[in-house]
């Protein structure tokens, strides 16, 4: 994850309405004498799981779906999580590739068990019938298949993801840069990684390569701890629950410095304590943090991606 990587770091040093502070970095390691709480994958008790191929296929179907709740603000990622885990138990063949494929808006919002439309529906749709597709026309119409043909590495993984999904191509302009974030794609090796312990489909011998998960709960957070300062025109707009616009440069530098961020904590902790944390456990913890903080403010960007 070398691109997602650089790219983010290309961001953090022409940044100007998101800075980094170094100084909150360090006294976050301090504070926390580099161990970083550990939270188990699914704290929560709402995934599916049956330690085989059709857990991969919910996986699959559960990160490519995975974005954009705050929009209603009676929705979050656990109704998806947990109504994806219902249908599952109810009807094993609900996330099969051809069915995939011909869900509509109100048979989804059925298969969720949620009263009214999802937030941007009609891209929810559209991205199940490009997984259950392209899964069909690559992969013998299991996400088992697509992950197998990675080999045990992760950034193969992300790369064959964001080769064959468009959905799942997360990536941005930022003065004439391309910025990569990949979000969904690499929290999907994630959940492989966290739901099967590391064995079997979730074996990635690259694991470390993974940065955090941009999303709009991590960036809250990592201003909430003072690493990550706005500017004053953006702090408003945050508060006052502005919409922020996609692919705007502050929407780029929120996302952006929160990669940024977390890598150098990484790098501090492993420099001052010697140990060698994985960026996926430290976003765990800090998103388990803001899901549990009902009082913090996020960004709002109407997105796919996250
Ligand atoms: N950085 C990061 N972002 C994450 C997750 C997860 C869930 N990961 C599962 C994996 C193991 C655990 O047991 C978790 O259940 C969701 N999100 C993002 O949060 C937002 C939803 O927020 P709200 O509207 O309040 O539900 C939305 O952008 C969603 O994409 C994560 O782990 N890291």
């Amino acid at each position: 994850m070398e691109a997602v990587r650089a790219s983010a770091a290309w961001v953090a040093s022409r940044s100007s309405h998101v800075k980094v502070d170094m100084l909150e970095v360090e006294k976050v390691v301090d504070k926390i004498e580099g161990n970083v709480p550990k939270v188990e994958w699914d704290f929560e008790g709402i995934h599916y799981f049956d330690d085989g191929p059709l857990t991969v296929q919910y996986l699959f179907v559960l990160d490519a779906l995975n974005f954009c709740f705050w929009p209603d603000k009676d929705l979050s990622y656990d109704h998806l999580a947990s109504g994806l885990k219902l249908a599952l138990e109810k009807d094993k063949t609900a996330l099969d590739a051809d069915r995939l494929q011909n869900y509509t808006g109100p048979q989804l919002r059925q298969l969720l068990n949620w009263p009214r439309p999802l937030p941007i529906e009609d891209e929810r749709v559209r991205l199940l019938h490009e997984v259950g597709m392209e899964l069909e026309r690559s992969f013998g119409g299991e996400a088992a298949n697509l992950v197998k043909s990675a080999g045990n590495s992760a950034a193969t993984l992300i790369e064959l993801i964001t080769r064959h999904f468009p959905g799942f191509r997360d990536h941005s302009l930022y003065k004439g840069h391309q910025v990569f974030l990949y979000k969904r794609a690499q929290i999907f090796v994630a959940d492989l990684w966290g739901a099967f312990k590391g064995q079997n489909y979730g074996e990635f011998h690259d694991i470390n390569s993974i940065t955090i998960f941009a999303d709009y709960i991590v960036p809250a957070v990592l201003r909430e701890l003072g690493i990550l300062k706005y500017g004053s025109n953006l702090s408003c707009s945050i508060d006052s629950n502005s919409e922020i616009i996609p692919g705007s440069e502050e929407e780029v530098e929120i996302r952006a410095c929160s990669v940024y961020a977390v890598e150098k904590m990484r790098e501090l902790i492993n420099k001052k304590f010697g140990k060698q944390l994985l960026s996926i456990d430290i976003d765990l913890w800090l998103w388990s943090c803001g899901v549990q903080n009902m009082a913090l403010s996020h960004h709002r960007t109407l997105s796919i991606y996250y």
